[in-house]
């Protein structure tokens, strides 16, 4: 039986581990089609043919040019870097192309001003795009109300050496999560380091820690210490293919809207 394939997505990043598994999941899906690739300008892959890695011919090039490797598609994913994905959504503002958005590691200003461009475009944004950690997410909110004293709360993620911002923007979603659902303000409570004498833990504190090492694709625990109990609640991510199925069905979610900042819990129906 023949496919319809209805979206046309452009890939940024296209020889990163993400931009690499999104195209591999774009030529399996049957309902998408690779239509642009971008790569920073130093990137060995500039010229080459986006899918070169999978042996397979797409006959689309990896350009420099993010005005030319949108031009045909309707959406672009985006796992690059904060200042890239701000570049991109310049570019696609004036094409009226939707993004998918996995960067983590944005600035509040950064973020303020990604929340500016969907009033002219549709986004998707999410520092996990997979179905297990967006469950999670939502059973943290129940455990977290629950467990809303006596209770020490600590957040722990481990990721691979190549990874460049810390702690993981999973990570901090899970502290945003568990501090909105206690009725705090991630900002006024997280500790994100101890050294030396730092004196006896606050308990309206969120601390965080990271592992960096290896290839640890990502794992994340959240961790309710009582007084003779303790509560862990973790995801474990084996392989990146759960990232690009969750932007696949991001941009299915997308077709046809005109603007407007979205979410995984928006896409997945969980809010
Ligand atoms: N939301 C989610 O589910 C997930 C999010 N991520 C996030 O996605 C991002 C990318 O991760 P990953 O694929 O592992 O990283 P990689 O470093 O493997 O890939 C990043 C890609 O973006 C390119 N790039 C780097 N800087 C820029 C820039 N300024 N403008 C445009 N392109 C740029 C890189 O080019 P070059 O290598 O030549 O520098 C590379 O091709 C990270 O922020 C990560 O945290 C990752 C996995 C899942
Ligand atoms: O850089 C990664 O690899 C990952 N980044 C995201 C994050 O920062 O939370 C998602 C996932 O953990 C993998």
């Amino acid at each position: 039986m023949a496919t319809t394939v209805s979206h046309r997505v452009a890939v940024a990043g296209a020889s990163g581990r993400m931009g690499q598994m999104l195209i591999e999941a774009i030529r399996a899906s049957g309902d998408c089609v690779l239509a642009g690739a971008l790569d920073v300008p130093a990137s060995h892959a500039i010229g080459n043919d986006a899918a070169a890695f999978l042996g397979h011919a797409s006959g689309v090039p990896v350009t420099a040019d993010p005005k030319a490797g949108i031009a045909q598609s309707e959406v672009l994913i985006d796992f690059t870097r904060p200042e890239g994905t701000l570049a991109h959504l310049q570019a696609c503002r004036e094409r009226g192309v939707n993004m998918v958005i996995g960067t983590t590691g944005f600035t509040e200003h950064q973020k303020a001003q990604v929340q500016d461009y969907a009033r002219d475009i549709a986004i998707v944004m999410a520092p996990n795009m997979s179905v297990g950690v967006n469950v999670t997410l939502k059973l943290l909110e129940m455990a977290a109300k629950s467990l809303a004293s006596g209770y020490d709360i600590e957040v722990i993620e481990a990721h691979h050496r190549h990874k460049v911002d810390a702690p993981s923007g999973t990570a901090l979603k899970m502290g945003e999560v568990i501090a909105q659902a206690l009725g705090r303000d991630l900002k006024d409570c997280a500790v994100y380091a101890r050294e030396g004498v730092t004196g006896e833990r606050d308990p309206s504190t969120i601390g965080f820690s990271s592992i960096r090492g290896g290839d640890i694709v990502g794992d994340h625990t959240v961790l309710f210490a009582g007084t003779g109990e303790r509560i862990e609640i973790t995801h474990k991510s084996a392989s990146r293919a759960t990232y690009a199925q969750g932007s696949l069905r991001a941009v299915r979610f997308l077709a046809g809207k005109r603007s407007g900042l979205f979410d995984m819990f928006d896409v997945l129906g969980l809010r």
